[in-house]
């Protein structure tokens, strides 16, 4: 390769002929892919193509975390701690590249959001199908939630199968019941299909780990993981609220919701409460 007038010339060897091999459009099906943004709004308002691309980002990588989020339960199954961990990271890594995005979506001012919102209907992030998916395999199950997939059948599907299987927490403590530990056999047993309610019961399970860190560890860091990934997931449930608010203020959602008071109520729940209750009790 040289350089000739400030121009990088192409290698001999770079392939141009992909008639009939696989190029990097074909592999990432760019052609599906970058033919799927519509701005519905009439004539197409410049802003709306931030908007929607904002969303198919986000999809896209919500897709990858219920892959993670499948295989991590799949791991944990096995006994495949540190695997499961990997996936565990992963996700969490995602889920911050998804906070950092917001601040994209913050360059939309309300004047600007205000001129194409009629476009989109009743249609909200409430009904993202891969959204639920991630928040039932998390533990926050609510078949109530099903109703608004009723005419998607493959998202119904695919949510009930995840609503009445074991979540990721669930994985984790059967698996230190196998490794010994005194999980409750009320919490092995419990109906799976409902939502995380909190065990009392556990916390003197995460005390003892807590407690004899050297002892426990990799259980200790499994622990903390789940921390961090419920950490990084508040952190984008709030920087949503933030962003919100500051471009429709206090105006009820398009999905029908109050808006920004429904979503201050997500703040409050927690997927893993025992992890939490356990740090009042530490060193105590
Ligand atoms: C200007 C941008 C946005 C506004 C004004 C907004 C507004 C809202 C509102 C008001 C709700 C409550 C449900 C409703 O009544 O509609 C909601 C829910 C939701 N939004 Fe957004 N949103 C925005 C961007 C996003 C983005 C980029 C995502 C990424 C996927 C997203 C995902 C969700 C999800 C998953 C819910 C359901 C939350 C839950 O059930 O707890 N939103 N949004
Ligand atoms: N709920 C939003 C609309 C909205 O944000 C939205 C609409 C269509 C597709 C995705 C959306 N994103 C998240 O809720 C609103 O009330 O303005």
């Amino acid at each position: 390769m040289s350089i000739e007038n400030g121009v990088r010339s192409l290698e001999d060897g770079v392939h141009t002929d992909f008639s009939s091999t696989m190029s990097y459009g074909s592999y990432l099906e760019l052609d599906v892919l970058l033919s799927a943004q519509h701005p519905r709004s009439e004539p197409p308002h410049h802003d709306e193509l931030l908007f929607i691309i904002q969303h198919q980002t986000a999809e896209l990588w919500l897709k990858l975390v219920v892959h993670e989020l499948l295989a991590a339960r799949r791991l944990l199954d096995a006994d495949e701690l540190s695997p499961a961990r990997k996936s565990l990271a992963r996700v969490k890594h995602i889920i911050r590249t998804l906070t950092e995005q917001w601040s994209v979506l913050a360059t939309l001012t309300p004047s600007e959001y205000a001129e194409f919102r009629g476009a989109l209907g009743s249609a909200s992030g409430f009904q993202s199908y891969q959204y639920r998916a991630i928040e039932f395999l998390l533990g926050n199950k609510n078949p109530q939630m099903l109703a608004v997939f009723r005419a998607d059948p493959a998202a119904h599907a695919m949510l009930s199968d995840i609503l009445e299987t074991h979540t990721v927490y669930d994985a984790f403590l059967r698996l230190l019941a196998r490794r010994g530990h005194d999980v409750p056999a009320e919490v092995l047993d419990r109906d799976v299909s409902a939502a995380w309610v909190e065990a009392p019961a556990l916390v003197p399970v995460f005390r003892a780990i807590y407690e004899d860190t050297a002892a426990h560890w990799e259980l200790y860091e499994t622990c903390e993981d789940l921390v961090d990934l419920e950490d990084a997931i508040q952190v984008w449930r709030f920087r949503h609220l933030q962003t919100v608010q500051r471009t429709i203020g206090r105006k009820p959602g398009t999905g029908g919701s109050s808006g920004v008071k429904f979503l201050q109520r997500a703040l409050e729940l927690t997927f893993f409460p025992e992890l939490i209750t356990v740090r009042t009790e530490i060193g105590g």
